[in-house]
């Protein structure tokens, strides 16, 4: 049984996801074979008219439901779109679809960014036919001609001078709003008239309550990255994602802007006749565990030793992070834990986890003979970073190293990492190796991937593919990039498995959360009963945002009311408990 399939609402299965640069490659090998690009935009445009149709009549139909209780027919004499095109083939299927509309009887309105009234003959890649001598008509002129042949109403856009919203246009109240101004070709950030139309879009989209359907991807989205320029970029309640779906809609801004996403297929994802290798897979789903065997004991399910919770003198004390990351191992199910933390905190982490043991993190040779039993060594959350703290880093890796174990890398440990990648200290190339071999899991934020990579934060933001693969050629290991559609990087004999982590929500955003996702993964991999995917790295990350989510109620599992908190206020604390549920849920009944 697929235990996820009954418990959570969203789409459970593995979704291929692209950038712009493979999506044009498949395009053009179709075109190569001898298909024609008008024809592909004619089928795109024709189904999205449908869909655009049918969420119409949903929204509508839910509306009457909500406010008389009862459901009536659907009003057709109402249905009015504003399409707002762009000049290059986006803009084309946005021609299309107001064509299309029109013909079924709705009343259409274009608003033409980037184009003058004289454009409607020639402009840029919209050569038409005023030049008897260009033979070469494009897929979007031809689109734009035949809006016209129908007489389609449209406006050209025209940007204000003193950014006020007096945009020259004057949009129709429309109950749909259907951006086609950029698709995958959107590039940079845009310029002062761009901004200036989204902004009017998503103006007159929200006075006017309307349906807002984006073509391909919202405008302003960056279809390889996730990024949005200075928050400028359509907001959608639904995208309408041609072809195969882009990585840009699943991580970072994508989540803001792009509403549902509903997949239009048309071509096969191959170039040279061989399947496309994309460059990320969403996943949603854990994969469901099996129960435990009877006859087991607690050294069946692994002992994670826990190092961090430090107190350095004259600064805060982090015992928190050790706490947390230890009752989050604890929650997903391994057998014993040890916490190697300051003995400050000794007396609070057995008041809140009397079930773990205790050493103090600077019994170097007691915590060397311990790293020799654990199952698994997770280091780093709330180490602290001053010299002394260094020094446990090194020493415990080392160890761990020398006795195979798999490791875990977080927070400070990452800091210590990155300092000693920048003096080429010898344990990164011996972490490389031993990484190689065992399971080395090092789990940044964007902040920490920047001190990692020697970069500006920004720099790891704006291409977070790029950086996750950095991360993983230089320190070798398993990576997550955290945040917003956490990314997971995963080594496979010699290749790279990327994740894009489609569960987990903004409650999320509070301290000592990363810490629950090291004890997680670090509970996971000492469970050596499981097979290597279920205590796989994307699997811990899966685990923790289904958690994440179960506590702000945004899954249709969740019928245990007693752990709904909220996603303000939602705190890392709550979370164990949480976790205790969701690995309840994705187990199998006996
Ligand atoms: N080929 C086909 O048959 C099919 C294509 N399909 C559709 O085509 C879409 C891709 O079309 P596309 O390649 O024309 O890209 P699109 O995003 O429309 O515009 C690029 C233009 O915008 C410009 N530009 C970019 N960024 C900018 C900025 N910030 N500010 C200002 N300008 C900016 C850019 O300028 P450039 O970078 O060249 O200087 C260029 O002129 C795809 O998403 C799908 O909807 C489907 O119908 C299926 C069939
Ligand atoms: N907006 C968000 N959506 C989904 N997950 C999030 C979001 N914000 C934070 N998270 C998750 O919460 C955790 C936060 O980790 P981190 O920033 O290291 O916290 P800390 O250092 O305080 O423990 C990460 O796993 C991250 O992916």
């Amino acid at each position: 049984m697929d235990v996820q399939t009954n418990l959570f609402s969203k789409n459970t299965m593995p979704i291929a996801l692209y950038s712009s640069e493979q999506l044009y490659a498949m395009e053009q090998a179709w075109f190569a074979q001898g298909n024609g690009s008008f024809g592909l935009m004619q089928q795109a445009a024709w189904q999205m008219a449908q869909h655009i149709e049918s969420l119409y009549e949903k929204k509508c139909l839910n509306k009457q439901l909500t406010k008389q209780g009862i459901t009536s027919r659907f009003n057709t004499s109402q249905r009015r779109a504003s399409i707002w095109v762009g000049i290059g083939s986006n803009g084309g299927d946005g021609w299309l679809i107001a064509y299309y509309l029109q013909q079924r009887g709705w009343q259409v309105q274009v608003i033409a960014v980037g184009f003058e009234k004289q454009d409607f003959v020639v402009k840029g890649n919209l050569e038409i036919s005023a030049d008897e001598n260009k033979k070469s008509i494009t897929a979007a002129a031809r689109a734009l001609q035949l809006a016209l042949s129908v007489d389609c109403e449209y406006q050209c856009f025209k940007s204000s001078d003193n950014n006020t919203n007096d945009t020259s246009v004057r949009a129709l109240q429309a109950n749909v709003y259907i951006d086609a101004l950029f698709g995958i070709g959107f590039n940079r950030a845009p310029n002062n008239m761009y901004q200036q139309a989204i902004c009017a879009f998503n103006a007159a989209a929200e006075n006017a309550q309307a349906l807002v359907i984006a073509v391909d991807i919202p405008s302003g989205l960056v279809a390889s990255t996730g990024q949005v320029f200075e928050r400028i970029a359509i907001v959608a309640d639904t995208t309408l994602c041609l072809i195969a779906r882009k990585f840009g809609l699943h991580t970072k801004d994508g989540l803001d802007y792009s509403g549902a996403v509903i997949d239009i297929p048309l071509i096969p994802y191959q170039v040279n006749n061989e399947k496309l290798i994309p460059v990320a897979t969403l996943i949603t789903s854990a994969h469901s565990l099996k129960p435990r065997r009877q006859n087991s004991y607690k050294g069946s399910y692994g002992h994670v030793l826990v190092i961090g919770g430090n107190r350095i003198e004259g600064s805060q004390g982090m015992g928190g992070a050790a706490i947390l990351s230890a009752s989050s191992a604890m929650a997903t199910g391994a057998g014993k834990i040890t916490v190697a933390c300051h003995e400050v905190f000794h007396g609070a982490l057995l008041t809140s986890l009397p079930d773990a043991m205790t050493i103090d993190l600077h019994d170097k040779d007691g915590i060397n003979r311990l790293i020799g039993q654990a199952s698994v060594i997770a280091i780093g959350m709330g180490l602290g970073r001053d010299e002394k703290a260094k020094i446990v880093f090194i020493s415990c890796i080392e160890a761990a190293i020398a006795v195979g174990k798999p490791i875990i890398i977080d927070a400070d440990g990452l800091y210590h990492l990155a300092s000693l990648h920048s003096k080429n200290h010898k344990l990164i190339a011996e972490l490389k190796t031993h990484s190689a071999t065992h399971q080395v899991c090092l789990t940044p934020h964007s902040g920490e991937a920047a001190r990692l990579l020697n970069k500006k934060i920004n720099e790891i933001e704006n291409d977070r593919l790029a950086a996750i693969k950095q991360c993983a050629a230089i320190y070798g290991g398993d990576w997550v990039l955290k945040g917003a559609g956490s990314l997971v990087l995963e080594q496979q004999s010699g290749q790279a498995h990327i994740y894009v982590c489609g569960v987990g929500n903004a409650g999320m955003a509070t301290a000592g959360m990363g810490d629950v996702l090291a004890g997680v993964i670090a509970g996971l991999l000492a469970q050596e009963d499981l097979k290597h995917e279920l205590r796989s790295l994307h699997q811990a990350v899966l685990i923790h945002g289904l958690t994440g989510d179960i506590l702000v109620n945004q899954t249709s599992s969740n019928d245990d009311n007693s752990l709904l908190v909220g996603q303000r206020g939602l705190q890392a604390q709550d979370m164990p408990a949480a976790i205790r549920h969701v690995m309840q849920l994705i187990t199998d009944s006996l």
